[in-house]
């Protein structure tokens, strides 16, 4: 059940809400549609399910083209970052809703109906809560409710909204993998609107990254992360450095420092260009084949990696060190590499760089630049 989205354009008055958006989403896909608060995933999803009406542009279901078509004929599923259960109906009955209202020729037998309800009950593994009021469920719990009575109706297209918008962090971890696990069984095509990354990251098999009502990107996570598109792409994915400064003579140069680029690189020549560097690109040495050194002013444990932060050391001839948005330099590490080098807050150390992004005029995407080790 394929969801094609054709340069569709919203306006709320004179605010453009959604700027010819055109996407195309395959049979069985989960999707996400991440991007800041405001950049019109919602009103994209809307759009899709039927709640809303673009002012031009064209959405086609499985081929069908249902610009205006309304909610009913879309066969689509909705859950929202509210629940929106009945209170006043059992768990058994806000899943069989669905199924109810239906017009008495459509309307499954009652038994046909309680087979149903159970079977997906048990699809979400809350069988056990059919007699209770949402009101005496925990919030993860009611919302595996929502999904079961989404899905109740057997529907074509899974649309959720934040589902676990309203969730603490770790309800929202558990329902992700279970989201994506559920998914993997019933294969509906999916589409979810977070504007958490990591969510993002880790349950869609692709991601459409938005931005002022406009696509970013639209790839697979690796993707997105490995080979991101756009300036913003690269800062809203992931954490990355930000340095200031210029091209010329084979060599990025942000302050007095200079990272030397490949030699395919010999005559670009750039006057005003960002260098974007993941912290995890970034090596710390001891010895003295280092590009820059730094100084470390803190250090935080994560887990099974450190965050490290650490101020340029101006360099022989006292020049001022790299211009980077944030003035630190985030560096990230793994447990074992941070053990080995022994590090601690106030070392001075030595930074090799290993991948450069960059994107300037018309040339982007620009692949990541490998920076070979010196001889
Ligand atoms: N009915 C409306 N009337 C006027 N403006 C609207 C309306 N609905 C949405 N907007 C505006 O359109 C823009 C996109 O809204 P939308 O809800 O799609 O964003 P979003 O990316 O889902 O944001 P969030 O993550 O905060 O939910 C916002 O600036 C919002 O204020």
């Amino acid at each position: 059940m394929s969801i094609h989205v054709n340069q569709l354009t919203k306006r709320y008055g004179n605010f453009t809400a959604l700027d010819d958006i055109s996407l195309s989403i395959d049979d069985g896909e989960l999707v996400a549609l991440l991007g800041p608060s405001g950049c019109g995933k919602t009103t994209l999803l809307r759009s899709i399910a039927g709640m809303e009406f673009a002012d031009s542009g064209s959405i086609l279901l499985e081929g069908r083209d249902m610009t205006f078509e309304p909610i009913r004929h879309r066969q689509v599923g909705f859950v929202f970052q509210h629940y929106a259960l009945f209170n006043h109906m059992s768990v058994f009955e806000n899943v069989a809703y669905g199924l109810r209202v239906k017009p008495r020729a459509q309307r499954p037998p009652e038994a046909e109906i309680r087979r149903r309800v159970h079977e997906l009950l048990d699809l979400v593994q809350l069988d056990w809560l059919a007699r209770r009021f949402p009101p005496q469920l925990s919030g993860g719990q009611r919302q595996r409710i929502a999904l079961a009575r989404a899905l109740a109706v057997e529907p074509r297209y899974l649309l959720l909204d934040e589902p676990f918008g309203a969730l603490d962090a770790n309800v929202r971890k558990e329902l992700r993998g279970w989201l994506r696990r559920l998914h993997e069984e019933l294969h509906v095509t999916s589409l979810f609107v977070t504007h958490d990354q990591e969510e993002a990251m880790e349950v869609a098999s692709r991601i459409v990254v938005m931005n002022h009502g406009r696509i970013e990107q639209l790839g697979t996570p690796a993707e997105i992360y490995d080979t991101p598109r756009t300036p913003f792409v690269s800062t809203f994915i992931g954490n990355v450095n930000v340095f200031r400064g210029c091209v010329r003579n084979g060599a990025f140069h942000s302050g007095s420092w200079r990272l030397p680029l490949p030699r395919t690189l010999d005559t670009l020549h750039l006057a005003e260009q960002n260098a974007y560097i993941r912290p995890h690109d970034i090596e710390i040495l001891r010895g003295p084949a280092a590009d820059w050194q730094v100084s470390i002013r803190h250090v935080q444990p994560m887990g099974s990696r450190y965050h490290l932060e650490a101020v340029p050391v101006a360099d022989a001839s006292g020049g001022p060190g790299p211009e980077t948005e944030s003035g630190r330099i985030t560096i990230e590490l793994t447990r074992q590499a941070f053990k080995a080098l022994a590090l601690d807050v106030g070392h001075r150390v030595g930074l090799r760089i290993h991948h450069v992004h960059w994107f300037h005029g018309a040339a982007t995407p620009q692949q990541p630049i490998d920076i070979p080790a010196p001889a």
